[in-house]
């Protein structure tokens, strides 16, 4: 079966932890020595969204400034896109505009956006409020902003869960359909409404 799966890119400068990120996802563990980026990694995974099973990409990107020209030709591919910061690095947060400016130039135009503030078992060294997070993912019109830890697991399924559902409800065609599509592909109406709906990340 030669179905394309939906692609979820992850974005972000170096060392915010995106390959911990998906380490999580994909193995359920967390290896805490991980070298930077080169290029682009590619993982798939099964998950069950509302009791269908759903194969997903998931496409590691390299936050180093070197690796730019490559990590850039891959976003228009994309359906989704994972935002990440570290929150206990202010500047990797400031990063954000340029990261979300990137997508808007080189992305699809109906690419999913997402804000992930990583490293939230480390609060004592928070140097990013929620707060701020969550504006600008209003600002932005992201679908929804997590605090996350690959080290301890939290809001890790959570996220790409999030993603995938919005991915689906914004399938024109239907994965499991009865002709199932050789292409994934979206129509620009956001079926959960962002980012209001997402309130309950948010709590601003
Ligand atoms: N405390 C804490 N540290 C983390 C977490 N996730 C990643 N790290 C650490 O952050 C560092 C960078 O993690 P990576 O996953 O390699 O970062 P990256 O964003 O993929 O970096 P590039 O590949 O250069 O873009 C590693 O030393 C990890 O141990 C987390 O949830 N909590």
């Amino acid at each position: 079966e030669s179905k394309t799966l939906p692609v979820i890119i992850l974005i972000g400068d170096s060392n915010v932890g995106k390959t911990c990120v998906v380490h999580r996802f994909k193995t359920g563990q967390y290896n805490e020595k991980q070298q930077n980026t080169i290029g682009v990694d590619f993982t798939v995974r099964s998950m069950d969204i509302d009791g269908k099973r759903v194969k997903i990409q998931v496409w590691d990107t390299a936050g180093q400034e070197r690796f730019r020209t490559i990590t850039q030709s891959y976003y228009r591919s994309a359906h989704g896109a994972i935002l990440a910061y570290d929150l206990t690095r202010k500047s990797t947060f400031e990063s954000i505009p340029h990261w979300i400016h990137e997508i808007e130039k080189y992305g699809a135009a109906n690419l999913v956006m997402m804000l992930i503030g990583n490293k939230s078992d480390s609060l004592d060294k928070r140097q990013v409020l929620f707060e701020d997070a969550c504006t600008l993912a209003e600002k932005h019109g992201l679908l929804a902003v997590l605090e996350t830890s690959a080290k301890e697991a939290q809001n890790i399924e959570e996220v790409f869960t999030l993603m995938a559902k919005e991915l689906i409800a914004r399938n024109t065609l239907q994965l499991h359909g009865e002709n199932p599509p050789n292409s994934f592909s979206l129509d620009s109406r956001p079926v959960i409404a962002s980012p209001s709906v997402e309130k309950t990340q948010c709590s601003c």
